[in-house]
């Protein structure tokens, strides 16, 4: 008689490839929609998942690529049904990372970036703490102002908001895995790149 194998340790889930999650945060205008959009293109295999938001689109934005654009009253149903992994309001609008989509890519083995702001990058810190998190810091505040308003997207009173929450965000640099100065674009992305993919 054939005795079949007694199967013990790892469940068939177990056995599973599992991915990761990379949150990238630090203040606005520091350049972290820049460093993504490098480490997307030199990398398709990352996953980033594209976050919903009530700010109107900028010229150039397309929905469903930079962000899923949505009134504030779908945005907070959404909350309500427990849709997001963490949502914060910044500068007067929320932002949320959709649940499903993220839960579903880590478990099918995908690196998943966020590219979030300090509120939520602290609540995936609490409620994911297999999560890895990089902090980009400007090189001087000075150099952080220039660059927002070198941009030219936002409204006089979005670019004051967004400088007076930065000084907040950049006392909280030491909360998160790995900071990153990003001065100099390409090393900032080659740093980055050291702590993805080793
Ligand atoms: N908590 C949270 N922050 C987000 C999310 N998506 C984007 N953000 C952050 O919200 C802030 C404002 O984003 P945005 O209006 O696109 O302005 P920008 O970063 O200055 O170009 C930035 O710090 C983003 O990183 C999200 O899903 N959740
Ligand atoms: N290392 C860098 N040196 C100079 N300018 C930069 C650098 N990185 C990004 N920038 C510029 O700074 C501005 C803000 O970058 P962005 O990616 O929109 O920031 P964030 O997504 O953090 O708000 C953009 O005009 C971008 O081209």
């Amino acid at each position: 008689m054939q005795v079949l194998p007694i199967h013990s340790g790892a469940t068939t889930k177990e056995c599973q490839p599992h991915g990761k999650l990379i949150v990238l945060t630090g203040p606005s205008g520091v350049g972290k929609g820049t460093l993504m959009q490098t480490l997307l293109q030199r990398h398709p295999e990352l996953y980033y998942s594209v976050s919903l938001t009530t700010r109107s689109p900028r010229p150039g934005e397309t929905n469903g690529k930079n962000y899923y654009f949505i009134s504030r009253s779908k945005f907070e149903q959404l909350v309500a049904q427990g849709e997001f992994l963490e949502w914060a309001e910044f500068a007067g609008n929320y932002y949320g990372t959709p649940r499903a989509t993220v839960l579903d890519h880590i478990q099918s083995g995908k690196l998943v970036m966020l590219e979030i702001e300090l509120e939520g990058a602290r609540q995936i810190r609490a409620s994911f703490p297999s999560a890895l998190s990089i902090f980009i810091l400007p090189p001087t505040f000075s150099e952080l102002e220039k660059r927002i308003r070198g941009r030219g997207q936002d409204s006089e009173e979005s670019i004051v908001r967004r400088l007076h929450r930065a000084q907040t965000e950049i006392e909280a640099a030491d909360e998160f895995d790995i900071q990153i100065v990003n001065n100099d674009f390409e090393t900032a992305v080659k740093e980055i790149e050291a702590v993805l993919f080793g």
